[in-house]
């Protein structure tokens, strides 16, 4: 965002001219809201009265598996208000401080809410990214054309996929699917900013590897992410990015699926997909094909959990494709393990093992002495109300890029204001490891 604003300062004179009238045109409104202290004092604070809490139903579940709290109700606040004061951005009762992970769309911050001293990842969605990435015609916003960002991505309908992924993880509440705790947008703003529980010990591993899981703890693993997408399947999402970054572990040792960017809601039993959105290595044969033919969300994303399986022991990504699986000598390999991959691998999606049989082959039950709980056991129905789904993002002005543009403009300086420089050492979670706040 900084350098587009700088490269739009430099080389367009009408740029600037606009973006002066709208930083003007914004001093009014932060006059008439904070007359007295200017948009530079920390806004006032939401209170919990000022925001609206969604419906989301309750589970938990046992069968082997720890019992956990509820999680609490998404929150969706009305208004998003940013001060640069001390050394890094606040965004309501938010401090925003390191980097802790970066994505397609945007990067991940450690953020401290203030109001219960607790830390979350905040994801910050680029609309900007979102569009380059997707090739959208690049078109100067114009006073008379109503040609606003927003209305731009709007049209484009990326926009919509973001809110698709924002209903869709507030509508969850399962041990392992990662928790949506608020939605905080701005409609004069390059950044969606998506606040999740902490899962503080980030993706449960890189691939390729040097140092694959032993088998036991692959295993472990595995099973969780099996329940996470049985329920996700019960709720009629199917993921279509199930890879180990998605793959987070958490202070209790359980996996938590993330990030549903690329996700699909369907009706009915099953989804009838026809695009290869996703990471091609993880893809499934029949997503990949030039042909307009349409494959099963379901069966397709079996192929995906392989992929991940075999990269949780193994990696030997493309030999399958165009020959037989052949496994290499080191790691050894239980030949239960290479029956599930091998059956996983099933070029043909009718043949192909499917979730209910996964769930109860030899390898991931030890032989039925370690059986996972039934779906019916960890899945409940959420229900939430169609106007909860519409509003999943509250659409409002607020000061936000005047002081960002302001921000700049004081430091001299065009760097990401939502940098915090003093607390950069922190780690960057692309390499496994613990995070220590
Ligand atoms: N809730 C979270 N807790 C801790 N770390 C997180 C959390 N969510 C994301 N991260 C970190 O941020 C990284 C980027 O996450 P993000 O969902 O934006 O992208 P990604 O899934 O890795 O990539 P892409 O969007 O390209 O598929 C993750 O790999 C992880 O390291």
């Amino acid at each position: 965002m900084s350098a587009d604003i700088a490269n739009r300062l430099d080389l367009d004179p009408d740029y600037n001219a606009e973006l002066a009238d709208m930083v003007a045109a914004m001093n009014v409104a932060a006059n008439r809201l904070t007359p007295s202290n200017g948009y530079r004092t920390t806004p006032r604070r939401l209170s919990l009265s000022d925001r609206k809490l969604s419906l989301q139903e309750r589970s938990s579940y046992q069968n082997g598996i720890n019992p956990r709290i509820a999680r609490r109700p998404t929150i969706e606040s009305k208004r998003v208000s940013i001060s640069d004061g001390d050394d890094c951005v606040q965004l309501n009762q938010y401090k925003l401080k390191n980097e802790i992970g970066k994505g397609s769309y945007g990067v991940v911050k450690l953020a401290y809410n203030e109001d219960d001293d607790q830390y979350y990842a905040m994801k910050l969605v680029s609309k900007k990214k979102l569009m380059k990435q997707y090739g959208f015609p690049r078109r100067r916003p114009s006073r008379d054309s109503n040609g606003s960002l927003e209305n731009l991505l709007k049209h484009s309908g990326l926009l919509d996929r973001v809110y698709q992924e924002i209903a869709i993880l507030k509508k969850l509440d399962h041990l392992n699917v990662v928790h949506l705790v608020e939605v905080l947008d701005d409609p004069a703003e390059d950044n969606l900013h998506m606040v999740f529980e902490l899962v503080p010990k980030g993706p449960v591993m890189e691939i390729p590897t040097d140092s694959p899981l032993t088998e036991e703890m692959g295993r472990f693993y595995f099973r969780d992410v099996l329940l996470g997408i049985e329920y996700l399947h019960y709720q009629k999402i199917i993921h279509r990015d199930i890879k180990p970054s998605n793959l987070l572990l958490g202070d209790d040792g359980h996996i938590k699926i993330a990030d549903f960017g690329v996700s699909n809601v369907f009706e009915g039993n099953d989804a009838l997909l026809s695009d290869s959105a996703g990471t091609p290595a993880f893809m499934a044969p029949e997503t990949l094909t030039d042909q307009d033919l349409r494959f099963s969300g379901k069966t397709s994303i079996l192929y995906y959990l392989q992929s991940t399986l075999f990269g949780f022991r193994l990696w030997m990504y493309g030999q399958w494709e165009t020959a037989p699986v052949e496994f290499p000598d080191m790691p050894v390999i239980s030949d239960g393990l290479k029956d599930l991959i091998i059956r996983m691998l099933d070029k043909v999606p009718g043949t192909r093992i499917t979730l209910p049989e996964i769930k109860l082959h030899p390898w991931v039950t030890l032989d039925g002495t370690d059986l996972l709980p039934l779906e019916e056991e960890h899945c409940t129905v959420v229900e939430v109300t169609e106007e909860e789904v519409q509003n999943s993002v509250k659409l409002v002005p607020s000061l936000s890029a005047v002081i960002l543009v302001k921000s700049m403009l004081r430091k001299r300086s065009f760097s990401n204001p939502f940098e915090c420089p003093s607390r950069r050492q922190g780690r960057s979670m692309s390499a496994p490891g613990v995070l220590t706040v």
